[in-house]
């Protein structure tokens, strides 16, 4: 049986730990700092769309459990709604609503001509078997596709999702139509359709985040320390690239456990330790390490990686990195941030610093609506120039307005999403009146 890691367990029951009301409060805030038209606030702060699905599923021993299932679409003005969908047992309406809204900032930041959908299912998969996470996911594309396709929402994965099961949901939505749509996913294998470079954007965009922080900050990676919370695909692929910067890594966690070596961890085995299918609590080549004491290491670079809500009022305080990375969808709650704001600690706001997901899945729809396929390096290029160009408009904000990442992130994000409003028509003007 699985340990579990506490402290990624969130109570979204509160207006502090729910994503959904965060991001309202930060889109208020930020309409209003701005001077914008109210109106910018009022069409943002609901999704267009949310779509609640029954997925009945037959267990290997003939047994039907229910699952239930969500898909929201947040806003379709600028391009197709697009978005990862998440298995956890924690999965809620509202924070499907935020991850949503999260991905139209996303997307606007970085200029891609896309809107923000998410889903998810509350299950915990290491509870299933294979076959059973299969026909999950199956059910699951067949109850929203009425929703979905390349030119209306395009999904992808998130957390406990996998391009294994990108490959069963495009089949079956194939199946469901009658021919191949590759284009109707991304994230998937790349025998049917999967970009080069998918797996690795997330991480690699992150760590492109963090070298522009440090170059701000006048921080040498080459002397520097990092520890990371959460090593599935975005954690992993962040510690091989800041491993191959020249950060040492002492530090990491997931949801089984962590480990700590104050001379750095073997990066390179730890990444074959989990390919391998193991987890942390697996690995004993250092001492134990739980997410509090991850939290307070003496580190330049703090990467939460996993979910939302860990730093927070309780955790935030014993924080002594200098970046503060946010791989992770909201993982820092608004009491949390405060303090890192009062502390100085130079943030890299989730809508930006895991944006590099995103950007490769649309490089990935782009090649299956041309049915032509990149090479690797020019993947590459593009998402290094997509993610420096979104790093450099949000600093030039923080600069320039004397405000804090996330507000200039925020700032970056509505501005774009309101000049297509107001192109459409949805709002005569863009200030206030
Ligand atoms: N996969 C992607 O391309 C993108 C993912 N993200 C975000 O990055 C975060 C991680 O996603 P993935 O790496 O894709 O998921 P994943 O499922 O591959 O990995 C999640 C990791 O978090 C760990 N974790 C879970 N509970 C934990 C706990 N209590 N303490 C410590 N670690 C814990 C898990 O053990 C695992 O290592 C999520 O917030 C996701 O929304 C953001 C942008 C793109
Ligand atoms: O790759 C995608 O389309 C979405 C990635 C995602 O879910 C995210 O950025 O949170």
């Amino acid at each position: 049986m699985t340990r579990r890691n506490d402290k990624a367990e969130a109570d979204i029951t509160t207006h502090d730990q729910n994503p959904y009301e965060i991001v309202k409060d930060l889109l208020k805030e930020s309409v209003a700092e701005l001077g914008l038209n109210e109106n910018i606030y009022h069409i943002l702060k609901k999704p267009n769309r949310v779509l609640e699905v029954s997925l009945p599923v037959r267990m290997d021993d003939g047994t039907i459990r229910n699952f239930t299932g969500y898909r929201s679409q947040h806003l379709d003005i600028i391009g197709p709604t697009k978005g990862g969908i998440r298995f956890h047992p924690n999965v809620n309406i509202d924070e499907v609503k935020a991850l949503s809204m999260w991905m139209s900032l996303k997307s606007a930041i970085l200029d891609l001509p896309l809107g923000g959908g998410k889903g998810g299912v509350i299950v915990d998969p290491d509870e299933l078997s294979e076959s059973e996470v299969e026909e999950l996911s199956r059910t699951y594309i067949r109850q929203i596709t009425p929703i979905i396709g390349p030119q209306k929402d395009i999904p992808a994965p998130d957390v406990n999702t996998s391009p294994e099961i990108m490959g069963w949901m495009m089949d079956e939505y194939d199946q469901l139509r009658g021919y191949n749509i590759p284009g109707m996913l991304t994230g998937k294998p790349l025998i049917i359709g999967g970009s080069k470079g998918r797996l690795e954007a997330t991480g690699k965009g992150v760590v492109i985040t963090i070298r522009e922080a440090a170059k701000v900050l006048n921080i040498n990676l080459e002397n520097a320390t990092a520890a990371l919370q959460g090593f599935g695909n975005v954690g992993s692929m962040t510690a091989k690239f800041l491993h191959e910067l020249g950060v040492k890594i002492i530090g990491i966690t997931d949801a089984t456990g962590g480990v700590y070596k104050e001379d750095g961890l073997d990066i390179s085995e730890l990444l074959e330790h989990a390919k391998s299918g193991q987890s942390l609590s697996d690995y004993q080549k250092g001492d134990p390490l739980s997410n509090e004491e991850l939290f307070g290491l003496p580190v330049d670079i703090l990467i939460p990686a996993a979910l939302e809500n860990q730093i927070t009022e309780e955790t935030a305080p014993s924080i002594q990195a200098k970046i503060v990375a946010e791989a992770a969808n909201g993982p820092t709650t608004p009491a949390g941030d405060k303090i890192l704001e009062n502390n100085g600690i130079f943030v890299i706001p989730d809508i930006l610093c895991n944006a590099g997901g995103v950007t490769v899945s649309y490089f990935e729809w782009v090649q299956n609506e041309m049915n032509y396929y990149w090479k690797k390096d020019e993947v590459n290029e593009k998402l290094e120039e997509r993610m420096v160009f979104g790093f450099e408009n949000v600093a030039k904000i923080r600069e320039e307005r004397g405000i804090r990442m996330r507000n200039a992130a925020y700032t970056v994000g509505i501005k774009h999403i309101a000049h297509a409003l107001e192109a459409r028509g949805w709002i005569k003007s863009l200030n206030k009146r």
